[in-house]
């Protein structure tokens, strides 16, 4: 495919080469500034019901590392908030900086935070992942903000498991997860048309970007960027800043789910 990442010479501002809906009039991540965004009283609540049995492996891509989950039924879905019908989870993931003052994709004010785990879902109106990838209601995304502070503990079992994932490519089995528990007590949530933050930049995301954040610690972020994005064999090379810089906003509403 496509070489891209997130080098001088193959990072976010060459995206364009390659993909042209770098520019799109739908792109993310952005910068959210709160009292620029819309309070809409008729978002519902946001509906999350995750099976952890549904946890299926641990991957390092090159790009990041995703938990993907079985999405062959209804039983881990998003539904309610700003979307319609169902959305089923995908994968989770997360974006981070090579240190703790950076590393998140979308900001607030201005403010980055050293990591952003999104959880991909796709609308089960299309008959799978792909085809729903293509349309522009076709995926929701829930972004939660890492914020540097005491140690997560619910973040362990995932920063255990990336010893067997160093390298592009390596992926090793990864069930019986409950990520549930990586989010915040309160679902107060942002809410825009947006895209996949990396290529290939479909404008089909509904974004839902969670007020709280979540803690991590110092010493965990260490361990994210233990990772590489080189594979066995290549000059190793740390994976760390995997995040694209806010785009514009190209007159699209933010909308808030709480006063
Ligand atoms: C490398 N891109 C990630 C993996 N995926 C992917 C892989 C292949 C094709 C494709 O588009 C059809 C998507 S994905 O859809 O699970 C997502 S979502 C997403 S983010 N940061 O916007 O939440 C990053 C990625
Ligand atoms: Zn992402």
């Amino acid at each position: 495919s496509h070489g891209w990442g997130y080098g001088s010479h193959d990072g976010p501002s060459t995206w364009i080469e390659g993909f042209p809906l770098a520019d799109g009039p739908r792109q993310s991540p952005i910068k959210i500034i709160p009292n620029q965004t819309t309070y809409d009283p008729s978002l519902k609540p946001l509906k999350l019901k995750y099976d952890p049995s549904n946890a299926m492996d641990i991957l390092n891509n090159g790009h990041s590392f995703q938990v993907g989950y079985l999405d062959e039924t209804d039983s881990s879905t998003l539904s309610g908030g700003p979307v319609k019908g169902t959305y089923r989870l995908k994968q989770f993931h997360f974006h981070w900086g090579a240190r703790d003052d950076r590393g998140s994709e979308h900001t607030i004010n201005g403010m980055i935070f050293a990591a952003e785990l999104h959880l991909v879902h796709w609308n089960t109106k299309y008959p799978n992942f792909g085809e729903a990838a293509t349309k522009p209601d076709g995926l929701a995304v829930v972004g939660v903000f890492l914020k540097i502070g005491a140690a997560n503990p619910r973040l362990q079992k995932v920063l255990d498991a990336l010893q067997a994932i160093q390298t592009k490519g390596k992926q090793t089995t990864f069930t019986n997860f409950d990520c549930k528990t990586l989010l915040p007590s309160s679902l107060d949530f942002w809410t825009y048309d947006g895209s996949l933050t990396t290529p290939p930049l479909l404008e089909s995301v509904t974004w839902i970007v969670l007020k709280q954040p979540i803690s991590v610690s110092p010493a965990q972020m260490t361990k994210f960027r233990s990772l590489m994005f080189s594979g066995d064999g290549d000059a190793p090379c740390h994976m760390q800043d995997n995040f694209r810089p806010p785009q514009d906003l190209k007159g699209r509403t933010v909308r808030r789910s709480f006063k």
